[in-house]
């Protein structure tokens, strides 16, 4: 019978485990707080979740100092029959995590899929193999800049940044996520001037980059829109999924007549995954999840720029997203925020080629202007894949010079 299994970490005053877990299983399938009395008929038997794993962590990690009270902590394990719910998001994390979300110390790290249940994940639709075909770009990681101070500016102001930042040879530009629809720079508009501008610059530079705008709105809209961005041409669409929930973003990865890529990006995900006792784990939420939801790119804090997330955490997204994973294509990790080009060889170190290196203010804040920031970061890119230092490689190339002595570097350990 096929089930999801679901890993969490609590934290347990009554310091029992065992029963803790018991109680989960029985409390969000079949029983409740307190006994009933057809809970002993054999026909809900096969409704019941099952106890798979409890492991208390050592004596050392009783005491929490945070809490000032003594705990249990430990990992517990549960497989829900997927005869309880639609296979769907919405039913399945209302099961694993619906109203034990609120009900303690309690957090969930991890979920794992039975190969019949996975198969209605559709996954990215490109996949990191699909956008290195779409761009012709193999053997290096690609870079990506983001629109940065568009609120309350004109169509014309937000051209001439899209063509100084395709000038700067990055491979892509999105939209910052807090750009909606609005009457200076509306949607359909940014999607044909868009086009418009990058094709000017692939035929004066011989470059081309591909633009993600910002699908927004109502959430019963948003398929239309999708489509309409599409027909006019859109190269990749970017998708608040946390605000507007997994499911959604699976409905748009799904839908046939939606061939972009979409670029998740993690706004109000933090609402959800930073605290140790309580949420859901960044590596399933901004990893698997994204994932199987289908998005191709994941956008999440790295562990060195200015909103850092733990480099455990930041890596073991990377890994659930690039994992092989049965028919489910790789999604491209984007460490992103505070990234400036001296950060490149460290983030090359933890990500590989396989991602893309994200910048806003490391690319507009450029002393020379966005297309030398562009620059600076493809410059650091190939310098690492020389194997140079980029205080090397800077001698020769004055973007990237410049950008060592406006922003510094890091040294990568060996
Ligand atoms: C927290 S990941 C998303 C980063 C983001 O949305 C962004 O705009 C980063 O801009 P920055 O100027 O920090 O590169
Ligand atoms: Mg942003």
């Amino acid at each position: 019978m096929a089930e999801v299994l679901a890993t969490y970490l609590v934290h347990d005053k009554k310091g029992n485990l065992e029963k803790k877990a018991e109680a989960i299983a029985l409390g969000l399938t079949v029983g409740s707080w307190t006994d009933l009395p057809q809970l002993e008929k054999e026909q809900l038997k096969k409704h019941k979740g099952r106890v798979v794993r409890v492991e208390e962590f050592s004596a050392s990690a009783r005491v929490d100092s945070y809490l000032e009270h003594k705990v249990t902590r430990g990992l517990i394990q549960i497989a829900y029959p997927a005869l309880n719910f639609s296979n769907d998001f919405p039913a399945i994390l209302t099961t694993v995590f619906g109203k034990l979300s609120l009900d303690g110390e309690i957090k969930l790290l991890d979920l794992t899929f039975d190969e019949q249940l996975k198969k209605h994940y559709p996954g990215p639709k490109f996949g990191i193999e699909g956008l290195r075909k779409l761009t012709g770009v193999y053997d290096r990681p690609f870079v990506m800049s983001i629109f940065k101070g568009i609120i309350g500016k004109d169509l014309t102001y937000l051209s001439d940044q899209l063509k100084e930042q395709a000038r700067g040879t990055v491979d892509f530009i999105k939209d910052d996520e807090i750009l909606f629809e609005n009457e200076l720079t509306p949607f359909a508009k940014r999607i044909t001037e868009g086009k418009r501008v990058l094709e000017e610059v692939y035929e004066e530079t011989g470059h081309r980059a591909r633009y993600a705008v910002n699908l927004t709105g109502r959430t019963l809209e948003l398929k239309e829109k999708a489509k309409r961005a599409v027909d006019l041409g859109a190269d990749a669409l970017l998708f608040n999924a946390f605000a507007y929930g997994l499911d959604t973003l699976q409905s748009l990865a799904e839908d046939n007549d939606i061939m972009v890529p979409i670029m998740a990006h993690p706004a109000v995900s933090g609402a959800t995954t930073p605290s140790e006792f309580y949420g859901i784990s960044n590596e399933l939420l901004l990893g698997k999840l994204l994932r199987y939801a289908g998005a191709d790119f994941s956008l999440f804090p790295s562990p060195y720029g200015s909103v850092a997330i733990a480099k455990e955490q930041a890596l073991g997204i990377r890994d659930a997203l690039t994992v092989n994973d049965s028919h489910i294509k790789k999604t491209i990790p984007v460490p992103s925020a505070g990234i400036y080009p001296g950060l490149v060889p460290l983030l090359y170190q933890d990500f590989g080629n396989d991602a893309i290196i994200n910048a806003g203010g490391g690319v507009h804040g450029h002393q020379f202007g966005p297309a030398a920031g562009g620059k600076a970061f493809r410059q650091a890119v190939d310098a690492v894949l020389a194997g140079e230092t980029l205080e090397n490689y800077g001698e020769t190339h004055e973007e990237l010079k410049v950008a060592l002595k406006q922003w510094g570097s890091v040294e990568v350990a060996k």
